[in-house]
């Protein structure tokens, strides 16, 4: 059995629906993964072969106000499931991100690349990422840019500002690659089914601004809205963002032989499910 945490959010209730029958799903109101208490409880009665952590607090201007909070959930609460997951030999999935990256590199990072995050959402993940590795059975998945039908995410938001407003300001100069969270389960089914372990990049395909993606985001959805260019630094968020966060996911396709479709794709397809 395969134990989804975190079963309730946005990427894990699309992973419930691929997993289907082998997989049981906890959230807040049966697991706190902050507890070490009740990770053991949780883990031990249910003795999965793989647990996959889909729980995380992710807030990002939110975690520079609550950096303990963040901690505690991103970074403490993984060492609970690694350190529980190798008690009872199952294998632990962390989904992390490319907000562990400075944005400095100007080309795709690849899983080796050295991390540096500028938040304190970035920080906390990346101590997860050290944390799951407590379990030598370990596998690190780093995404971005999520969207999906059941969580808030920048397509909702678009979608929703867009039937208030004609006319919006989104950042131009901050570039990575939008991906669906369906996207995002398959290949982290791909990579369980072949057995991969360590640090592994997925995203959808391409690359965009999210000035870009919202255009085309609009221009899908048949809206007339006019988006305007406007700078990270105008906006003046409480958190630093990476500028150019895109992950090289060629490791994924050479050991598990999946390349996620093109970010253009993904959205079309989830624009007609949305509709459906
Ligand atoms: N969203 C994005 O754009 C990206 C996300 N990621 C990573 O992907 C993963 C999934 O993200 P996403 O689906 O957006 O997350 P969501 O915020 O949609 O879901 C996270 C879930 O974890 C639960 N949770 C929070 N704290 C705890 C806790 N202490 N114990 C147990 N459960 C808890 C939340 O419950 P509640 O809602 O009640 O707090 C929620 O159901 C995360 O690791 C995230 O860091 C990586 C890159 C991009
Ligand atoms: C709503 C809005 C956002 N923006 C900007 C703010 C931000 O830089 C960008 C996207 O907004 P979000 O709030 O979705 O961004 P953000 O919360 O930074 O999204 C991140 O979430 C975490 C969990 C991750 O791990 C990252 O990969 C990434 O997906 O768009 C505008 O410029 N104009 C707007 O009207």
């Amino acid at each position: 059995m395969i134990l989804v945490v975190g079963a309730k959010g946005m990427l894990g209730q699309d992973l419930m629906t691929l997993l289907g029958t082998e997989a049981r799903g906890v959230d807040i109101e049966d697991i706190d993964i902050t507890s070490m208490e009740s990770v053991q409880k949780v883990l031990v009665t249910l003795k999965p072969r793989v647990v996959i952590n889909a729980a995380a607090y992710t807030d990002v201007d939110g975690c520079e106000s609550n950096q303990e909070l963040a901690m505690q959930v991103n970074g403490e609460g993984v060492a609970h499931l690694a350190l529980i997951s190798k008690e009872i030999g199952a294998k632990l999935v962390q989904i992390s991100t490319d907000y562990v990256f400075d944005g400095g590199k100007g080309s795709p990072y690849l899983e080796d690349d050295p991390p540096r995050p500028l938040s304190v959402y970035g920080e906390s993940k990346l101590a997860g990422e050290m944390n799951a590795c407590f379990n030598p059975d370990h596998l690190i998945v780093r995404t971005q840019w999520l969207y999906g039908l059941h969580g808030k995410n920048f397509v909702e938001t678009m979608l929703r500002l867009a039937a208030e407003k004609k006319e919006l300001s989104v950042v131009d100069d901050q570039i990575g690659s939008p991906t669906w969270t369906v996207d995002l389960s398959l290949a982290i089914k791909a990579l369980i089914d072949k057995g991969c372990c360590g640090t592994y990049h997925a995203a959808n395909g391409g690359f965009c601004s999210w000035n870009e993606f919202a255009r085309v985001i609009f221009a899908e959805a048949g809206m007339g809205i006019t988006v305007n260019p406007m700078s990270t630094a105008e906006l003046g968020r409480p958190a630093p963002r990476p500028l150019y966060s895109t992950l090289d996911c060629g490791k994924l396709n050479r050991d598990a032989g999946f390349q996620p479709q093109p970010w253009q794709e993904a959205l079309k397809n989830y624009l007609n499910l949305r509709r459906q």
